[in-house]
């Protein structure tokens, strides 16, 4: 009589002898081969684009902007660190210049202080940022700030603030270096927007708005650039252990000073940096780094957007009840 056990030992022998018998094996080294290699070249490949290329970073001064700076100068980038407050730059810079040697060359960054908000300031920006190395090849768009308020509350001071900071300034930085990277038909702009770049979420209006905004600007650029070679990287974060919910603006356009539990629960911005640079290593269009429920209500607000918008409503009444409370 067969046992359980000796059937599932001899069906296990027939398997191995199936794989030893036919080429499935060494198909299966084959692919897995052929996959390493690929993975490898793609690593070499990305070192080489990042290495000495020219990289503006905002928004330097802290968070995932200041993390950015790390690991892209730790890969050999030579930096242009931007932000408002001179002193931090100076401080990450000397930070930098610290830090363990790395296997590949590091470079000294240059920093340059101005007002993304500040529409006037963005022109002579641009040409400091132009004369610190010649020309840029990457420009990453990181700078931002949040807000949290009621729309009815929220008065339009605020809307602009959040769209020059978050929308206009960066869409004006992009356009006066576009020139100098169309002559050379080379360069890649990276827009780091936001979960709330592709779904709305209440009390958030001004953020969703201008980050929605970012997302549609340099989609529509990626495809008007492709003609020179200018590659356009957007990168949806979700939630982030960074100062944003404290730096956000409230309705009247005071600071919120809180740091959320959400903000307080997201990713390192350590490991969202490391993502940020293969995202750009790797040329990638449109990326995602969220968790499963965030990158979920993306698809459900595009399958099933009645219910996407009754879970909205919810949220924003339960929100409410708790202020309230
Ligand atoms: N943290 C999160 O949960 C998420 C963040 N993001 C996005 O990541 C990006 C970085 O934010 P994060 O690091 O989290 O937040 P931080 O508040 O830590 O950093 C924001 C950076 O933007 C700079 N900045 C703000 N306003 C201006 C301005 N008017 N002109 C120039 N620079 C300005 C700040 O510099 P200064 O020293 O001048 O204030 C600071 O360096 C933002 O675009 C944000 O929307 C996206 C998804 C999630
Ligand atoms: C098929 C099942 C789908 C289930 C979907 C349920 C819907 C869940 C809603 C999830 C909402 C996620 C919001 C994420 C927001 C986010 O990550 O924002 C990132 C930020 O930019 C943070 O900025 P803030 O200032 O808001 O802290």
């Amino acid at each position: 009589m067969v046992t359980e056990a000796t059937r599932k030992s001899l069906l296990k022998v027939r398997v191995m002898d199936f794989i030893t018998s036919t080429a499935i094996l060494p198909l299966l080294f084959g692919c897995v081969g052929i996959f390493s290699l690929f993975k490898l070249l793609q690593r070499m490949r990305m070192k080489a684009y990042l290495r000495n290329a020219v990289v503006v970073i905002t928004g330097a001064t802290s968070g995932l902007g200041r993390e950015c700076a790390k690991v892209f100068y730790t890969a050999g980038a030579r930096l242009v660190l931007c932000g408002r407050n001179r002193e931090a730059l100076e401080e990450l810079t000397k930070e930098l210049a610290a830090s363990l040697a790395t296997k590949v060359q590091t470079h000294k960054p240059y920093t340059v202080a101005f007002d993304l908000a500040d529409p006037g300031a963005i022109v002579a920006a641009t040409a400091e940022i132009l004369q610190c190395f010649g020309y840029v090849d990457v420009l990453i768009n990181n700078a931002g700030i949040s807000y949290r308020g009621a729309i009815v509350d929220t008065t339009p001071d605020v809307d602009k603030k959040v769209m020059e900071t978050n929308y206009f300034g960066p869409v004006a930085l992009t356009k006066a270096l576009l020139p100098s990277m169309i002559k050379r038909r080379q360069g890649h702009i990276v827009a780091i927007s936001s979960i709330q770049g592709k779904i709305s979420i209440p009390f958030r209006s001004a953020y969703a708005a201008s980050k929605h905004a970012t997302q549609a600007f340099f989609d529509c650029l990626r495809a008007e650039m492709e003609q020179y070679e200018i590659e356009v990287t957007v990168i949806s974060p979700g939630y982030i252990h960074t100062n944003l919910s404290v730096n956000a603006v409230t309705a009247d356009g005071s600071k919120y000073g809180v740091m959320d539990k959400t903000t307080a629960q997201g990713r390192s911005p350590v490991e969202v940096a490391r993502d940020v640079l293969a995202a750009v290593g790797k040329k990638k269009k449109d990326v995602i780094l969220a968790d499963l429920l965030p990158s979920l209500a993306i698809y459900l607000r595009t399958l099933a957007p009645g219910l996407f918008f009754s879970l909205m409503a919810s949220r924003a009444r339960k929100e409410r009840k708790s202020k309230n409370s």
